[in-house]
């Protein structure tokens, strides 16, 4: 029997601003429509604008880089809604695409949802094709030149971006706008799909793994069971199989598939697919995953590794709280940023592991280019260079517990900004290193975590006592117990290292044990001070504490460093 032509499915996502003709575009470009397309959901038919992804596809023949032989190449469109609060949804749809086309009406230009799908794309997506939509409403006359003025433009705004170069198209895919009867024609739509043909890849399809479906509709079919429709982002599933609905925590097993109206025994990661399993109320799963049993994990905060984005104007503050989108749901979570210790700052980026062996710095925040912490690094730094990280984690902390698979995609965004403010409102961008599963982490997990923080005292030498010891002043608060320091190294501006010996008297001074005793010209500081107070303060009281003000001329201070993991429940204190 002649093998089946073989049809390699590439979906492409429609992204980009508000009313910026994604719909229309998927609808001119699209012969076969499937449930979800075009906007047929009531809701969106009313308020006239895409709520929810639409999928739609068509076939052309196989490209020759797509190799020999009878073929045929199905796109499957992913078309996304623009309005700013559907952020999730475009965020979930980038994450199921092999390509993106960003759709810029030509005579508005990147919009503030043009660049936040930019970003997204640059973070979920391997190729772009840039489509200027609307031409037929530049005057004739002068359709040309600015379409050639567009396009310039565009082409430097991604310059420095992973997509600098990509292919941009100017096509109408609806001319004459809504009022324009169906049978106008698009423009400029057939180039479009020689351009998505040309720029098809081979998505490196891997059935093997768990299995994870996307599903973005779910319906009921009397007599038959519940349909859910996605796309398969990892591994595979065959007729029969057990799927896993961890949002409802049931699993089923798989009584008939479809893909697009055709009875399939089989599908794979990249396939868009129906999965028909016995009956449940399909309101409960509106949108969620299907996986292989017990693949996924539902955690309470988690360990990633991440970059800040470079659009976001805001800063990262740790303790801040973001909306967190972790694989294919969104929660509010805090953040906690640390980086590698100083003397690892240059070590290789560690891709998809976690080193709980090595120590870690805690950050007040993010260290970028222009971030508050960065300044006091580049003082410490000779070089004035602001010297940065190759890699930073954070800890999130979510809300509530997320399902997710291992290694998932994870965004950071201000969705409460003001979706008015021309600003993008997406943080932060990077990959689940650790899950915690258990909700009580923060004793059975976190101390772990070796974060630590640096303290850093100081304090000043009130007079020496002989050549081995020094009596100290204001390192510590009068109702500090001095006791949890006695032990601790220190070290004098003169260069001698002491240890504190014991607390001194009843307001916070102490005793520091020099081992290797006072240099003389320490000693000589120490006399000379001595004597200034002596004579300064000889039986007036007030004058006493004049000259303990201009002690703080003290010449020897006393700094005393150590390092206290966050998660440490003893809190040592330890020194290297
Ligand atoms: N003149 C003209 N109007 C267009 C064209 N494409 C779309 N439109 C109109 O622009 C409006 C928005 O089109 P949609 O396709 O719904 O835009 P969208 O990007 O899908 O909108 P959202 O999904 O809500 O973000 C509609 O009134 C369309 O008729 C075009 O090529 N030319
Ligand atoms: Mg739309």
């Amino acid at each position: 029997m002649a093998a089946l032509p073989r049809v390699l499915n590439v979906n492409v996502g429609v992204l980009g601003h508000i009313d910026s003709g994604k719909t229309a575009l998927a609808r001119a470009l699209s012969t076969t429509g499937s449930t979800a397309a075009f906007d047929r959901a009531p809701q969106s038919r009313a308020r006239g604008i895409t709520l929810d992804l639409g999928f739609s596809c068509f076939r052309t023949a196989l490209p020759p880089q797509l190799g020999p032989g009878p073929g045929e190449l199905q796109f499957t469109l992913v078309d996304c809604p623009g309005h700013a609060s559907l952020i999730r949804t475009i965020i979930g749809g980038a994450q199921i695409i092999d390509l993106m086309m960003l759709v810029i009406d030509v005579t508005k230009g990147m919009q503030t949802q043009s660049a936040e799908c930019l970003v997204i794309g640059q973070i979920a997506c391997q190729k772009m094709v840039v489509v200027l939509n609307k031409i037929d409403l530049l005057p004739e006359g002068k359709r040309q030149s600015a379409i050639e003025k567009m396009t310039k433009k565009m082409q430097k705004t991604l310059e420095n971006t992973k997509f600098c170069g990509c292919p941009i198209v100017a096509v109408a895919a609806k001319p004459g706008g809504p009022e324009a009867p169906e049978s106008e024609n698009p423009l400029g739509v057939s180039e479009l799909i020689e351009v998505l043909k040309s720029q098809a890849y081979l998505p490196s399809r891997d059935p093997s793994g768990n299995f994870l479906m996307a599903v973005d509709h779910c319906f009921s079919i009397k007599g038959q069971g519940t349909v859910m429709t996605g796309t398969i982002l990892s591994g595979s599933v065959s007729l029969g199989d057990n799927v896993e609905i961890p949002a409802l925590k049931v699993t089923k097993k798989v009584k008939s598939m479809q893909m697009f109206h055709t009875p399939v025994t089989y599908a794979m990661q990249g396939d868009r697919v129906g999965i028909c399993v016995t009956q449940f109320d399909p309101k409960l799963l509106e949108r969620g995953l299907v996986c292989t049993p017990e693949s996924l994990h539902t955690i309470h905060a988690a360990i990633i590794s991440l970059k800040k984005i470079q659009y976001f104007r805001g800063a990262l503050q740790t303790k801040a709280k973001f909306h967190i989108t972790v694989g294919h749901e969104t929660v509010m979570g805090r953040v906690m940023f640390f980086s590698p210790a100083p003397a690892d700052f240059n070590e290789e980026i560690q891709e998809n592991a976690f080193d709980f062996e090595k120590d870690y710095l805690y950050q007040e925040e993010y260290l970028s280019k222009d971030s508050k912490s960065s300044e006091e690094n580049k003082e410490n730094d000779q070089s004035g260079e602001v010297q940065l990280p190759r890699q930073q984690w954070a800890l999130l902390e979510f809300e509530k517990p997320v399902t997710c698979p291992k290694l998932c995609l994870v965004i950071g965004s201000k969705l409460d900004t003001d979706i008015h403010a021309n600003t993008c409102r997406l943080a932060f961008h990077g990959v689940l290193l650790q899950g915690m599963e258990d909700k009580n982490y923060i004793e059975t997990f976190l101390p772990k975590l070796k974060v630590y923080k640096l303290k850093h005292k100081e304090g000043q030498v009130e007079r020496a006592m002989d050549d081995y010891s020094v009596i100290g002043r204001s390192l510590f608060k009068k109702e500090t117990n001095i006791q949890i320091f006695v032990g601790l190294k220190v070290k004098l501006s003169t260069g001698e290292d002491g240890l504190i010996d014991s607390g001194f008297g009843q307001s916070g001074k102490f005793k520091i044990r020099i081992p290797d005793g006072l240099k003389p010209e320490t000693k000589t500081l120490l006399t000379a001070a001595s004597k200034k107070k002596s004579k300064a303060g000889k039986g007036d009281a007030n004058k006493e504490d004049e000259s303990s003000k201009n002690d703080s001329a003290q010449p020897v201070t006393i700094t005393l460093l150590f390092k206290r993991y966050v998660f440490d429940t003893q809190k040592k204190m330890i020194q290297s």
